[in-house]
């Protein structure tokens, strides 16, 4: 049942086209593990995808940060799930919390997308997790059980999804989980999982950690067994970010 190793960076609202270059160059410059042993996912903006697909080195992957809940038609300002498979984009991220606290994203608007996205043939990394005051309470099982719930209700098949945990206490505040704190909500995601999806599911879809991931401290939470990877934020815009596809072999070491 392998879990692949999972690195994804989200370059989130970040970039000049002449940025985005250097990026790529330096990913396309990288030694890293072999596509057997990690899978590598970048997330430019959208304006920049085409570029960087046209660039990238083919064992990397690409995806947008978010599309649209159905079919394109009157939404302006949206792009959809089928401009994305117009122009060859294999994932995209969902439920990010920039978009459920900014934009007011609620869980059922998120199964909705992912449901959607899955539909029309592409790779859903879906995101969850808890705010400070929530984890404070006493309720981050709760909270990510329930966000994971909406997606369970909308999709029958999990072999596309990849379950981010990104506790938004983490994100972008250099204020990293402790392996411990990670490893116990990926174990209750997985085992949430199990009793509420299937076993099958459960063992085999991969979860990931995003929330100052950075190149000191990703070996560790990569050794976690039931973190499958990660998704980066700020450092994935980074020399570092290569660092983090390194810690891919903690798994096989
Ligand atoms: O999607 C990535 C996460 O929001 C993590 O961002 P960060 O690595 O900058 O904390």
């Amino acid at each position: 049942m392998g879990r692949k190793f999972f690195v994804g960076g989200n370059w989130k609202c970040n970039g000049t086209t002449e940025e985005v270059k250097k990026i790529v160059t330096m990913l396309n410059e990288a030694e890293v593990p072999s596509e057997d042993v990690v899978e590598v996912v970048v997330s430019p903006p959208y304006v920049f995808l085409p570029t960087v697909k046209s660039l990238l080195r083919p064992d990397f992957h690409v995806a947008a940060q978010n599309c649209w809940v159905k079919k394109g038609g009157a939404f302006t300002g949206e792009v959809s799930a089928e401009m994305l498979v117009n122009l060859g984009i294999p994932w995209v991220i969902l439920g990010h919390s920039e978009r459920r606290a900014l934009l007011n994203e609620s869980n059922e608007f998120v199964g909705d997308k992912v449901a959607y996205a899955l539909s029309q043939g592409i790779k859903v990394i879906a995101c969850v997790g808890e705010t400070l005051e929530q984890r404070e309470a006493g309720s981050t099982v709760a909270v990510v059980a329930e966000q994971t719930k909406a997606i369970a209700e909308k999709v029958s098949d999990w072999t596309n999804i990849v379950l981010a945990y990104e506790p938004v206490w983490a994100i972008g505040t250099g204020k990293v989980a402790s392996p411990a704190q990670a490893q116990e909500v990926h174990f209750e995601l997985r085992k949430w999982l199990k009793e509420k999806v299937s076993a099958e599911v459960a063992a085999s879809t991969r979860i990931i950690y995003g929330g100052s991931v950075n190149g000191a401290n990703c070996k560790e939470l990569g050794g976690q067994p039931d973190v499958d990877g990660f998704l980066v934020g700020g450092a994935s815009l980074k020399p570092e970010f290569v660092e983090i596809i390194k810690a891919a072999t903690v798994k096989s070491s």
